[in-house]
């Protein structure tokens, strides 16, 4: 037994998904890749990837060698990458073992797999409304069986046994996982979960690229786009996205909320085909060519408005919105996406306003001129 005069030191536990993901980063290099950086939690709490020395432009940031790659297969399967996430952490002694215990807790897990259904209105927006129902209807049949002629691979191949006692909210919570950290692209048409690399977290417009199956080297790279001081996070760019598509594929605001005005959502731009299936319009302003166009542009974004403006009339009669047990962030983030859509939509409605005036007194001066 310690003396009672004996110092207490107060030993802060690392979480068990951080000592895995110092891990991961020794088992990245025991299996020969490289690694300039490290895993740490900035000053709020979140995870990301931060340089161990200075890396100059142009140099690799990492390298991480094929066979640390979790190939999900082709594109065309929606539950595909979930399914290799859920095999690799129902499989004893996977060799992804250190990949998947560095995957986030459920309670920090959040992105439209992983919605609480009662928030799903919070959304106001048809599209994608849908796009997370129809998610959760896949998911559900997937867990019951419903899909086992269309699938590419069903539940009791990837999990074996553990498909017995599978719950949706484990279904949901790697749908969500898997869904905010697969790549794909160029060169291979695949679905990869690639170790270290999905640590990175988005900054819009960060400038780091990846190369990848290049000869003679066909290692996973990051390359550095400019120069990484040491200690520095390391970024990687999701995409040139809206607030909606980053609350709803990665849990985050991130595209509109960090500029003056705000950016118009996706479902709002004028752009935006709910046909398309693409979930990225380019941050184009409109423009207006004619007077007419304007004054079209200026009358949907109004309408738009009033809609919205509507539903906060029939909100304040009504209770406000509870969270559902761990899931408090996610309200509030949803609660904000709110805020920064009509904040983006006023500010439009603004500057085509007064597009309309500075043409009008535009031609004002010319007659005058004449
Ligand atoms: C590919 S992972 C990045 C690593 C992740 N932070 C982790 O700890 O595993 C994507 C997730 O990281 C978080 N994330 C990414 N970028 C972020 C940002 N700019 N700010 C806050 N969280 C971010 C979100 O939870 C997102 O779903």
């Amino acid at each position: 037994e310690a003396p009672a005069s004996a110092p207490v030191r107060a030993v802060q536990s690392k979480r068990q998904e951080d000592v895995a993901a110092d891990e991961l980063v020794a088992w990245i290099l025991e299996s020969g890749g490289k690694a300039n950086v490290e895993v740490r939690r900035n000053a709020a709490g979140v995870r990301g990837l931060y340089a161990t020395r200075r890396i100059e432009a142009g140099q690799d940031i990492y390298s991480v060698p094929l066979s640390c790659i979790l190939n999900a297969g082709d594109m065309q399967d929606f539950s595909l990458p979930t399914l290799a996430l859920l095999r690799e952490m129902h499989t004893p002694c996977s060799r992804f073992s250190a990949y998947v215990r560095a995957m986030p807790p459920p309670e920090h897990q959040l992105n439209g797999c992983n919605l609480p259904l009662s928030y799903v209105p919070l959304l106001q927006s048809s599209y994608w409304e849908d796009q997370v129902l129809t998610w959760r209807s896949l998911l559900t049949r997937l867990l019951g069986g419903e899909l086992n002629d269309s699938a590419a691979v069903l539940l009791p191949e990837a999990v074996g046994r553990a498909a017995d006692n599978m719950t949706l909210l484990e279904l949901q919570y790697a749908c969500s996982l898997a869904s905010s950290r697969y790549i794909t692209g160029e060169p291979r048409q695949r679905m990869l979960l690639v170790p270290l690399f999905d640590m990175a977290n988005h900054r819009p417009g960060c400038p780091h690229a990846v190369r990848s199956f290049e000869r003679p080297d066909p290692s996973f790279r990051l390359v550095a786009g400019e120069r990484i001081r040491k200690g520095e996070e390391v970024c990687y760019s999701y995409g040139d996205m809206a607030d909606d598509v980053a609350l709803v594929h990665y849990g985050i605001l991130a595209g509109g909320s960090h500029t003056h005005p705000p950016r118009l959502l996706m479902v709002d731009h004028h752009l935006f085909d709910p046909e398309a299936g693409s979930n990225l319009v380019p941050p184009v302003p409109f423009e207006p060519a004619t007077e007419k166009e304007r004054r079209r542009e200026l009358k949907r974004l109004r309408a738009r408005l009033a809609d919205l403006r509507e539903l906060d009339r029939r909100a304040a009669a009504l209770p406000a919105p509870q969270p559902e047990p761990g899931y408090e962030r996610a309200l509030k983030l949803m609660l904000r996406l709110q805020v920064i859509r009509r904040e983006a939509l006023e500010a439009e409605i603004g500057r085509l306003g007064a597009l309309g005036k500075a043409a009008k007194m535009g031609k004002g001066g010319a007659q005058e001129e004449l």
